[in-house]
């Protein structure tokens, strides 16, 4: 499972945001995406899940393992993203939560998977809690559960260890990046943070398009 994107370009009031982007994502790697604020990074993410607004335009092909996204209907898309805030429905508990996120099938089923994933990063006594009632950081771990839950193809990572402490981000980035290889599936990840770079070969600095009057 490999992500590509070629000669990605996304304009705004007929204005491109950004140089042309190309790239690809092996399975189990995670390209990181920097940029200055507003350079169009997290419109990039949206136009990959499928979520891109109506004032946006876009042009570029999106190939996830070698066949095109566009025209995919989100809920098809398989692509999974981590905003920089959890999110989760505040009305549900955890497991319900993760119940919630995973592909239609037996409920029964679904129960043992969530209590297991839960299991696997030390949440168990979690899985009744509300969010509301969840630290920062564990709040995090959960919303990454939750996105697994869903079983992506993909995961695009929107600044996810922005808002978290030191060494809450250091732990949580170390979990998204095992589990990212753990399942072998391409991951893009924005971020302003050089520490949060995974591999320096696969870095890419968007830059504001020069427009030319
Ligand atoms: N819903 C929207 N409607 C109109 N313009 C938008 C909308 N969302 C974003 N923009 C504009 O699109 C451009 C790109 O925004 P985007 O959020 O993708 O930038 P970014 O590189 O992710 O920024 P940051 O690093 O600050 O998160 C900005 O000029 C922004 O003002």
């Amino acid at each position: 499972m490999s992500l590509e994107l070629k000669q990605v370009a996304i304009g705004l009031a007929h204005r491109p945001l950004f140089e042309p982007v190309s790239l690809t994502v092996a399975a189990g790697k995670v390209f990181s995406l920097m940029g200055p604020s507003g350079c169009g990074k997290s419109t990039l993410l949206s136009f990959v899940a499928g979520t891109l607004g109506e004032q946006f335009d876009a042009r570029g092909d999106i190939l996830l393992d070698g066949q095109p996204l566009q025209g995919v209907p989100v809920e098809k898309r398989r692509v999974g993203i981590l905003f920089q805030d959890p999110l989760l429905f505040p009305h549900m508990t955890v497991l319900e939560n993760m119940m919630f996120a995973a592909p239609a099938g037996a409920q029964a089923g679904k129960k043992q998977k969530a209590q297991a994933a839960l299991e696997s990063i030390g949440l168990q006594q979690c899985a009744g809690y509300y969010p509301r009632q969840l630290s920062g950081g564990q709040a995090a771990r959960v919303s990454l559960l939750r996105t697994l839950a869903a079983e992506p193809c993909a995961l695009l990572l929107d600044e996810p260890f922005s808002k978290l402490d030191r060494e809450t981000r250091a732990h949580f980035r170390a979990l998204v990046f095992t589990t990212i290889a753990q399942r072998n599936i391409p991951a893009i990840l924005v971020t302003h943070d050089e520490d949060d770079i995974a591999d320096r070969n696969r870095v890419l600095h968007l830059t504001h398009q020069t427009v030319h009057s």
